[in-house]
This record gives structure tokens, C-alpha cells and sequence, in this order.
């Protein structure tokens, strides 16, 4: 099969979007410096409306038009981040991901302009986000901490601090990397104070699944260790079935031997319970970790606990 002359790249056009957009635009370059690319920028419902994502189509709301066009035949390649990525329902069909490209930094981190970290913030400091596994875990390790509403991109998420809707914020490092804005980091939390969400820090390439040339070009961008986490932690959310009011946490990981394991955690939304499960692959496949992981915390009463809170 001919490599194609030219892919178009649809994403959506935050400003984060935009820099993931960019290093798949280099790395495909450099795999294949004789394919020129596009770029189409979209807007998505999640980025228009700034209430509660449960009022609109819950998690999907920064990847539909972003499909929408790929299935159009308007682009031929659509770059997600894979926590956007609805866990409990099939990619749209007549897609698939032809690559994840290598994990970037799982962890989040506290953004606070006097400079002091979790512990030290005074009773009723306000943090702003609307993200259901940050509040469950923060109520959990840190009950006298104020979560309030704090929607938007991660530049008009610190606009808003600026003008004093939160006194802090959380946000996740690989997202302030690529807007190039570490520099107002004040903690990195580590992944056991803070358990990341499942595709934390991951890429993915989508492609329409009869488009065999433009998914064998991209396909050698996709990194094997990624993609067996990856594949864990979305089989654990799938299984789980979680919506998008579900505080849930997966976090896969490969250690130095190549061992692979996967934690996971499901929450009340006040933090009062936590299930939490951890197991090591072994012999089992990715999918079967993500499913062995799922039962583990569905045996724990994790279906209750979903089920039980409004969305
Ligand atoms: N909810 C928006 C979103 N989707 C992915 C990331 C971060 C990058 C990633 O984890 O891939 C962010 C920003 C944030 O949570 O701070």
C-alpha cells in the first residue's frame, strides 16, 4: 500500500489541543518526511458549554464533532487525549485506533499563587475543579479543602484563578507541559496521593477503520508499553461501566522488569468510601488485568456505589 501525500489532522483547537496536534505532526515527520499534513481545528460542545458535562452528552462531549468530521471524510486523522474518550460504550463505528503514542506525565498538579502545597492551604481554600475523581479523592485526604466549579481549557481555567473564581487549581502536568506552562506548578502530586484517571497523560491516534493507508502511516507511531496500559486501564472502565458523574481512578503502569500492574479506585463523591483494588498481570493478557482489577472492586460493591450516584 502507497503512503499517503497527505493526512489532515482534526483535533479540537483549545490551545493544548493544538501542541498535541503539533508532536503528532513531528513525529510523523520524522517517520515520514515526504507526507505533508493538514490541520482542522474543531470546536467541541464540551469546549462551548461551561455547566456541568452531565447536562450535555456527559463524556463525549470533546470527542463528537471531533468523530463527526473524521467520519465525514473532512479528516483522516483524529487526535484524542484518551481521558476525553468515553470508557463505557464502543468507539464510534467505522473507527479505531490505529496508534497511542508514548505516555507523558500521569500526575496532577497543584496550582497555587501564594505557593504553598495541599497540606499547607488553609481551611475552606477554594480549588477549582468540576472533575468527580479530583473532588472524591481531595474530600477524601483533605476534607477542610473547598471544591468549587471550575470548567474550561487549562488557560481559561488559570484566567479564572487570575480573577479570583478559586484560589488554586489541579490540572493535570502533561497538559501544562504542553501548553508550556509548568512554571506555575507549586506540587506535583504523586500517583498514590492522587490516582490518576484511566488514559491519563495518553495520546491516541483514530482512523476510520477501511482507511488502511493513512493507519498503516500512523501505526508506527503507537509505543507497545502504552498501548498495553492503555488497554488495561479502558477494559477496567468499560467493565465498570462508570458514567459521567463516576469518580473512578485506574492507573496501569510497567515497572523496570517490565512487569505489568494496574490500580484502580472507585469513590463516593464525598470521599468517605474508597474500593480500591491492585494486581499484577503475570500471565494475564491487558484485557483480562482490566477485567480481573473491575471484578475485584465490583466484588467490593462498586456497582452499588456507581449506580447510587445521580447523573
Ligand atoms: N479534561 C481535559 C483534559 N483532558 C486531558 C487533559 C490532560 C492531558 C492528559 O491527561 O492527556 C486535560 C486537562 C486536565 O485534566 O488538566
Amino acid at each position: 500500500m502507497s503512503a499517503p501525500e497527505l493526512i489532515r489532522i482534526v483535533s479540537r483547537d483549545s490551545p493544548m489541543a493544538l501542541a498535541q496536534v503539533e508532536r503528532v505532526r513531528a513525529e510523523l515527520g520524522a517517520l515520514h518526511p515526504g507526507i505533508a499534513t493538514e490541520v482542522i481545528p474543531v470546536k467541541t460542545t464540551g469546549d462551548r458549554w461551561m455547566g456541568a458535562l452531565s447536562q450535555v452528552e456527559g463524556k463525549g462531549a470533546f470527542t463528537k464533532e471531533v468523530d463527526a468530521a473524521l467520519l465525514a471524510g473532512d479528516a483522516d486523522l483524529a487526535v484524542h487525549c484518551v481521558k476525553d474518550i468515553p470508557g463505557d460504550r464502543p468507539l464510534p463505528a467505522g473507527t479505531t485506533f490505529a496508534a497511542f503514542l508514548a505516555r507523558d506525565d500521569v500526575r496532577d498538579a497543584l496550582i497555587h499563587p501564594g505557593g504553598l502545597t495541599l497540606d499547607e492551604l488553609p481551611a475552606g481554600t477554594r480549588i477549582g475543579t468540576s472533575s468527580v475523581r479530583r473532588i472524591a479523592q481531595l474530600a477524601a485526604s483533605h476534607p477542610q479543602l473547598q471544591c468549587v466549579p471550575m470548567r474550561g481549557n487549562a488557560n481559561r481555567r488559570m484566567e479564572k484563578l487570575a480573577a479570583g473564581e478559586a484560589d488554586a487549581l489541579l490540572l493535570a502536568v502533561s497538559g501544562l507541559e504542553r501548553i508550556g506552562r509548568t512554571d506555575v506548578i507549586t506540587q506535583i502530586l504523586s500517583a498514590d496521593e492522587m490516582c490518576p484517571p484511566v488514559g491519563a497523560g495518553v495520546l491516541a491516534l483514530q482512523c476510520r477503520e477501511d482507511d488502511t493507508q493513512t493507519i498503516d502511516a500512523v501505526s508506527g507511531l503507537g509505543h507497545p508499553q502504552t498501548f498495553q496500559e492503555t488497554t488495561a486501564e479502558r477494559m477496567l472502565l468499560h467493565v465498570l461501566q462508570g458514567h459521567c458523574n463516576s469518580p473512578i481512578a485506574g492507573y496501569a503502569k510497567t515497572d523496570r522488569r517490565g512487569e505489568l500492574s494496574l490500580r484502580a479506585c472507585v469513590f463516593t463523591p464525598d470521599g468517605k468510601t474508597v474500593l480500591n483494588a491492585h494486581e499484577w498481570a503475570g500471565p494475564l493478557t491487558p484485557e483480562t488485568l482490566g477485567t480481573s482489577v473491575a471484578v475485584a472492586l465490583l466484588r467490593q460493591g462498586a456497582r452499588e456505589l456507581i449506580d447510587g450516584i445521580a447523573h
